[in-house]
């Protein structure tokens, strides 16, 4: 017997208000080009996407977000049809997902999360190949191809065959590929992974053009910058169910409205004297800034999160220096929140790893 989906759970109010609108009809596949409704998987007895209600129209670009095992290429998966929805259904251009998955597939182009390209084939004849699947005369190939190809940057690899391309490049036919034909819908999955920097923003610019001349896109990244250059809205994905939704910017104005303060406590020189230290520190910052949260300590380091745009960085800093006179601060850091950040926190993973933050102590300095 198949296991029903969990019950809502801890979401924001706006996925509780496109849920509403996916049910009500107020999204559906005639207004939107994709739409998720209840779109639910199941791996065995494991919840790996949990009634996803979601619709993207023409024009704009989704961005979905979460840490590794989320559900994003689960959700990528089922909207290209690779697996079988367990719950819910879905439309892609009015076709479902369940009973006319050959037809949505024809509005689709894909670039999955690794690459799936013929080494011994050259960029070029792989790229004609995929004209030809989509139907487009052999006559017209080689200017589509070259357009691409000038698009991507793809310019002086197309003739090198795939197996001495470069993991970036390969990326680039990848994107190509989706690119082709101009379809209605376009999936990429993690497109600029193993990009150059200067690649990504290339990348980009194109998507973006994409985007405004009417396509769909839905596109999974790790990548905060790429999110908000290319994503008019987003989602972050925690356990296979969206926590918030909204542009990138709205993401950043609701969970974002505040600053990270790291503060590593003098080591002592023993564990009565260490802990002491770190007691004398938490009362003091707990006392100027009533707002902050204590997010994690590791050793002698204590993160906190506080939620305030009251306080001006002037006045943190003030108040930060005068705190290394009278307390055992060794030193500090402060930086903005931001949309990774938001992700992060959202996946309770933000305090994994100190160096995955991109700050780094320096006398009082912001880093980023
Ligand atoms: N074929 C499968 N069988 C069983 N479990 C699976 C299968 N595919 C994915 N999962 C599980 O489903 C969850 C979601 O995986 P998914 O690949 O969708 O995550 P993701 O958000 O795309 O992660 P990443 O950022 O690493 O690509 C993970 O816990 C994963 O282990």
């Amino acid at each position: 017997m198949r296991l029903r989906p969990t019950v809502e759970g801890t979401e924001d109010t706006d996925v509780l208000e496109e849920k509403n609108r996916v049910r009500s009809g107020i999204i559906r596949p005639s207004t939107h080009d994709i739409v998720l409704k209840d779109t639910t998987k199941y791996f065995k007895k494991f919840l790996a996407v949990n009634q996803l209600c979601l619709g993207v129209k023409k024009y704009e670009c989704f961005g979905l977000l979460g840490v590794n095992g989320a559900g994003k290429t689960t959700t990528f998966k089922m909207l290209i049809g690779d697996l079988k929805i367990s719950f819910g259904d879905g439309w892609i251009c009015r076709w479902s997902l369940k009973g006319n998955i050959e037809e949505a597939r024809t509005c689709i182009g894909y670039c999955p999360q690794s690459d799936c390209l013929l080494g011994n084939l050259t960029g070029k004849e792989i790229l004609i190949i995929q004209c030809l699947i989509r139907g487009i005369p052999i006559f017209h190939c080689n200017s589509i191809i070259i357009a691409l190809a000038k698009a991507l940057k793809l310019e002086n690899h197309l003739n090198n065959k795939i197996k001495h391309l470069s993991g970036g490049n390969k990326r680039k036919i990848q994107t190509a590929i989706a690119l082709i034909g101009k379809p209605p819908v376009i999936c990429l999955d993690e497109p600029s992974s193993g990009m150059d920097p200067s690649s990504k923003v290339f990348l980009w610019n194109t998507l973006c053009k994409v985007r405004d001349s009417g396509s769909c896109l839905v596109l999974t990244t790790h990548n905060m910058d790429e999110c908000e250059a290319i994503c008019t809205r987003a989602g972050i994905m925690v356990n296979g169910a969206f926590q918030c939704l909204g542009s990138p910017q709205y993401l950043k104005n609701k969970f974002a409205n505040g600053f990270m303060l790291m503060v590593k406590v003098k080591k002592a020189i023993n564990d009565q004297q260490a802990e002491s230290n770190i007691e004398e520190t938490k009362l003091f910052i707990e006392t100027n800034f009533p707002l902050a949260e204590l997010k994690e300590r590791h050793e002698n380091l204590l993160t906190y999160l506080v939620k305030s745009e009251q306080i001006e960085w002037a006045a943190i800093f003030g108040t930060m220096e005068k705190a290394k006179k009278i307390v055992a601060i060794e030193d500090y850091s402060l930086s903005q929140f931001d949309l990774e950040q938001v992700n992060r926190y959202l996946n309770n993973s933000l305090y994994i790893g100190c160096g995955e933050i991109r700050v780094r102590f320096a006398r009082g300095n912001l880093l980023r």
